[in-house]
């Protein structure tokens, strides 16, 4: 299934790293001085799931470079803010990022901030080099999210000593380019690193998502039945991938 690339996002000339994009696995550049992803992760360091009305973000205590992602594509060191999925209303789609034309069921994104350049998340947001966010497309049904509590816009509840490793495969080979967050405000000061090796997501854990609902308990519900970006036009960004 081909994917529409979204004009209206591209109209001025500055927006020329904005994301999701289509990767074209053949146009992609192997580059040899891409390092391994070090990923250190500390359990204790899970806080809370929120349902923020458009999606549910698993936040982490960011005070301290506890759970930090370096090398790769990096040049510094970045420390674990939160992550979140996309989504869609069918298991047809539901993934930002689209592999050859090939859109997945869903997609995770594991947000991360340059915690040795600047002094904050805010702050980093506002630089090139600021965030760093590793896709993982489809998901393994080892994702099993109990968001029975989480159901209403605001709701939240502890999610602590959470295992990050369910949610990556074992190959950590990955895609990598320059571009923006792909929600409000679409600030292009994202490092992309988009897995290689992805994992099947359970069908029932999708209808799970599309079940939380993006209104208050006071209001007539309304479900999050989607949250993905359409891909955006790459311009003059090169694609690099760490494994030829
Ligand atoms: C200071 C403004 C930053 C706003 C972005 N915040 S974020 O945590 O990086 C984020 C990233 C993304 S994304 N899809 O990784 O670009 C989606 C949502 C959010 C969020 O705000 O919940
Ligand atoms: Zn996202």
């Amino acid at each position: 299934m081909g994917a529409t690339v979204s004009q209206d996002d591209n109209d001025s000339d500055c927006h020329t790293h904005q994301s999701p994009i289509n990767i074209w696995t053949k146009m992609a550049l192997y580059d040899p001085f891409l390092k391994p992803l070090k990923i250190q992760y500390d359990p204790t360091t899970s806080r809370k799931i929120v349902n923020l009305g458009h999606c549910f973000n698993v936040e982490f205590d960011d005070t301290s470079d506890m759970s930090v992602l370096s090398d790769g594509p990096l040049n510094s060191r970045y420390r674990l803010r939160q992550f979140h999925f996309h989504w869609g209303s069918s298991d047809k789609d539901g993934s930002e990022h689209v592999i050859d034309g090939n859109v997945y069921p869903a997609e995770l994104h594991i947000v991360y901030w340059n915690s040795q350049k600047y002094e904050s998340f805010e702050e980093a947001a506002k630089h090139p080099d600021g965030l760093a966010v590793i896709g993982v497309l489809k998901l393994t049904n080892r994702i099993t999210l109990n968001l029975v509590s989480l159901l209403i816009q605001g709701k939240e509840h502890s999610f602590t000593k959470y295992n990050l490793a369910r949610l990556l495969p074992n190959d950590l080979d990955y895609w990598t380019y320059h571009g923006s967050l792909t929600t409000e405000p679409y600030f292009e000061c994202v490092t992309w690193i988009v897995l290689q090796r992805a994992i099947p997501i359970s069908s029932a854990q999708l209808t799970r998502f599309r079940g939380l609902l993006c209104t208050s308990e006071y209001e007539k519900p309304v479900p999050i039945m989607e949250n993905h970006r359409p891909v955006q036009l790459l311009h003059d960004r090169v694609v690099r991938s760490s494994r030829l």
